[in-house]
């Protein structure tokens, strides 16, 4: 596929602490697969997926940044703090969607969503699309975060909530392709950070409604 051939690309940004499955969302989202014993994200990590929804190519690039930055963070001086900031401000900056994603098995990974919060508010444009993301719902028996406490705390912030397992394949597609579809119509609005979302030059489309988005 040449570069040209898409009617929208999409950046997407994984964020939430280290081991709550951002790799394994968007790997089985791509690729299809549930990769065994992945190792921890080291620096910056993309991949992509062009997906077809309503006859408009739509070009997804993930994003996924390792934690390890925030130990790195604790020894940095006044400089090394300042570069954190400028790497950390660039990979928010372009993103579209923001997608914050916790362990419904570990309550520890859902208590930092207020500090992800900040960093959001922070970094990201005010315009970012954010999905909040309970991942390893297989493991229903070990749950410590309530369906019922994470959508409140997502309604409360105004965010999307939903919950998946990279695992077993639940809730996966849904969660990007409804994700695309609301970033089409975001775009249409012209609402988007506006430098990677919109239609190519020359390749802007008639608005017409879209029907496929399924949040909520
Ligand atoms: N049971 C279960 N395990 C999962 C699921 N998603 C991820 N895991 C496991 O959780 C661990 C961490 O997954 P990753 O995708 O590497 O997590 P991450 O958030 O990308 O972690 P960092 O790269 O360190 O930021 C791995 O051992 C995965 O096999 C899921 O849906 N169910």
């Amino acid at each position: 596929m040449s570069m040209e051939d898409y009617d929208f690309l999409f950046k997407i940004v994984l964020i939430g602490n280290a081991g709550v499955g951002k790799t394994c969302l968007v790997r089985r989202f791509t690729q299809g697969l549930f990769p065994p014993g992945q190792g921890a994200t080291i620096g910056v990590d993309f991949m992509i997926k062009t997906v077809e929804i309503n006859g408009e190519k739509v070009k997804m690039l993930h994003l996924l940044m390792g934690r390890q930055r925030r130990s790195e963070l604790q020894i940095w001086d006044t400089a090394g703090q300042e570069r954190f900031r400028s790497i950390t401000q660039s990979y928010y900056r372009s993103a579209n969607a923001l997608i914050l994603t916790y362990d419904i098995t570990c309550e520890e990974s859902f208590r930092c969503l207020p500090e992800w919060l900040r960093e959001i508010e922070q970094y990201a444009s005010n315009k970012v699309i954010t999905v909040l993301v309970g991942n390893k719902i297989d493991l229903a028996e070990r749950r410590e975060v309530s369906q019922q406490r994470a959508e409140e705390f997502s309604e409360a912030q105004d965010m999307y909530y939903l919950e998946t397992s990279a695992k077993e394949s639940d809730n996966v597609e849904k969660l990007f392709l409804d994700l695309a579809c609301r970033l089409i119509s975001e775009a249409r609005q012209n609402t988007l950070v506006n430098n990677v979302s919109s239609p190519l030059p020359g390749e802007g489309k008639s608005i017409s409604y879209l029907t496929c988005c399924n949040f909520n």
